[in-house]
């Protein structure tokens, strides 16, 4: 875990806008297709942090990803982003999203630059041209994922994993307060998952909070300050990655760093932890 002692200092602490979480929900539940997908999610991402939702297919993490954002409306429960309700979120800016599975290519001829650069527009209206404000952080995005040596490509000449760094540059080109990224790792190299923990370790360097899905943390385990798994809808772990449960993965295939998440607390008994922890565990107060 990376140490955070500076972000968290009383300095920090004492600034009511530092202390306010970017995420805050309460009793979260969504229900899609008439099913119910989350049920009792309480769950609060402070700034800074670099949070990991784990859990295995279908277990809701990337609907829970998409109600945080205020992408999907809860039908119990509260979603507060930087401590407002989210669907009143006016700079929607602050909030960064690279979904699952997205290519960077439309089909339509597009320069790794352009692309980019569409991820600006939620920063000015369309009729306005692009300043040197806009370019300046089109620029400073692709420096970040280290692309800018492949500006002026066509993105769909880009391996899955580069353009998987084109849609995250896209994302902080509006310059955002938080990146959410769902299973950003997932059918990339190591090369590149490598190229992504770099990229996360400047932007957290940076202030920035970031909130991940993965199946196996994999390069991202050194960055990640605190776990979640997510199991039927429910939030059944939530902790130091040192602690996570076993089958927090899933299940369904065996990752050989698993044994080294298991701490002592945490060792079953008859059953898995997760079994055990059937009850989201308590939280802070409301901020
Ligand atoms: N639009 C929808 N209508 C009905 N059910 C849905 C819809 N979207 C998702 N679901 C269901 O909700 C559950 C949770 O889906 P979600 O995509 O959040 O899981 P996940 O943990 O992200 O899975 P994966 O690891 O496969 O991406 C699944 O059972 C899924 O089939």
């Amino acid at each position: 875990m990376r140490d955070r002692t500076p972000a968290t200092g009383t300095a920090a602490t004492a600034d009511p806008a530092v202390a306010t979480p970017v995420f805050w929900m309460r009793d979260g539940a969504v229900v899609l297709g008439g099913r119910p997908v989350l049920r009792g999610i309480d769950l609060t991402v402070p700034r800074g942090e670099v949070l990991a939702v784990l859990g295995a297919n279908g277990s809701g993490k990337s609907t829970l990803m998409r109600a945080l954002l205020g992408l999907i409306p809860l039908v119990r429960g509260e979603t507060r982003a930087f401590g407002v309700p989210v669907a009143d979120l006016r700079d929607r800016h602050r909030l960064g999203y690279v979904p699952q599975r997205t290519s960077a290519a439309s089909g339509i001829p597009a320069s790794v630059r352009e692309v980019v650069a569409s991820g600006r527009l939620s920063r000015r209206p369309v009729w306005r041209l692009a300043n040197r404000a806009d370019r300046a952080a089109v620029a400073a995005a692709l420096e970040v994922v280290d692309l800018a040596d492949r500006a002026h490509e066509d993105v769909s000449d880009l391996s899955g994993g580069q353009q998987q760094r084109v849609m995250i540059a896209r994302a902080l080109a509006a310059e955002p307060e938080v990146l959410v990224l769902d299973e950003p790792t997932a059918g990339i190299d190591l090369a590149n998952q490598r190229a992504l923990a770099a990229t996360l370790e400047r932007l957290v360097a940076d202030g920035a909070t970031v909130v991940l899905v993965a199946h196996e943390l994999g390069p991202l385990a050194p960055l990640v300050d605190r776990a979640v798994v997510m199991r039927d809808g429910r939030i059944a772990y939530d902790g130091p990655p040192a602690g996570l449960p076993v089958d927090s993965h899933g299940g369904d295939h065996h990752h050989p760093h698993e044994d080294h998440y298991l701490a002592p607390s945490n060792a079953p008994e008859t059953a898995s932890p997760v079994d055990r922890l059937s009850e989201p565990p308590e939280h802070g107060e409301v901020p």
